[in-house]
């Protein structure tokens, strides 16, 4: 079995002594995409941040291709790529100045960051609106931004957290290409997402979080069987089974 890119182990997360998820253990190999699953408030983006160095687990740990983020932060974050679901961007900054920024942070050279950028944009029909400021970009047109960013120094984990959201059709589907390109040349995706239908057709695994614990995890045919993702997702996280055991255990 090949090392895994992101090896989380154990992982629990308190917020002020509240429990938000609890001994979570997961992990990725390269050239597989996996998708995160779970309601709303169900510790995604909770897991998310961890992962990518932005907010300490209380306890377990995060690897990304061996290396502990929470050890070595700086070392595994140049292996790996985030995309948040609320992109920051500097608002001053043009487009083609917020990639130059991203490419200097990681050190990626003048010829290399040139040919990345153009050939994303490009997909993302992003090219045109390089030289604005981010000011007088759309949600989606940040996100496209990010995104071409996020993979100028070629990670090999990419994160990313509700990443269709505000996408228009055509950008949705060169994401999903360009997430399945990545996986095929040996990267590794992880990413949340509310639309099951995308994780259903595009994930290789999927991991589905209930109230901070993982109920289900493992390749997409064997966790959906022969029912639809979102039918299993629907059993897996009805809120009313605790109903029905509250009931029966009265
Ligand atoms: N900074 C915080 N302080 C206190 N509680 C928090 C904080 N961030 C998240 N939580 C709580 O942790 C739990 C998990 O939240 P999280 O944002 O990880 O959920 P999620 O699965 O990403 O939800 P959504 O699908 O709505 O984005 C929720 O109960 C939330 O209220």
């Amino acid at each position: 079995m090949k090392a895994p890119v992101l090896d989380v182990s154990h992982y629990r997360k308190e917020y002020r002594g509240k429990v938000a998820v609890r001994d979570l253990s997961l992990s990725v190999a390269p050239g597989e995409i996996c998708g995160f699953i779970g309601h709303n408030g169900a510790g995604k983006t909770t897991l998310i941040r961890s992962v990518v160095g932005a907010q300490p687990p209380t306890s377990g740990e995060v690897r990304v291709c061996g290396t502990d983020v929470w050890r070595e932060p700086v070392a595994a974050k140049r292996l790996m790529a985030y995309v948040p679901d609320n992109p920051d961007v500097y608002d001053f900054l043009t487009g083609i100045q917020y990639l130059d920024l991203i490419a200097d942070v990681f050190g990626v050279g003048t010829e290399e960051r040139r040919r990345r950028a153009g050939e994303l944009a490009g997909r993302l029909e992003l090219s045109d609106a390089l030289g604005d400021p981010v000011s007088a970009y759309s949600h989606g047109m940040r996100q496209k931004l990010v995104l071409t960013g996020a993979l100028l120094h070629d990670p090999a984990l990419l994160v990313l957290d509700e990443p269709f959201v505000g996408l228009d059709p055509s950008a949705s589907h060169e994401l999903k290409a360009i997430l399945r390109e990545r996986a095929d040349s040996g990267g590794a995706v992880f990413f949340s997402s509310h639309v099951l239908e995308v994780v259903e057709r595009l994930c290789d695994t999927v991991a589905v979080i209930r109230r901070g614990e993982l109920v289900a995890s493992g390749p997409t045919d064997e966790v959906r069987g022969s029912a639809s993702l979102e039918d299993v997702f629907l059993e897996l996280v009805d809120e009313r089974d605790d109903l029905v055991v509250a009931r029966r255990t009265r």
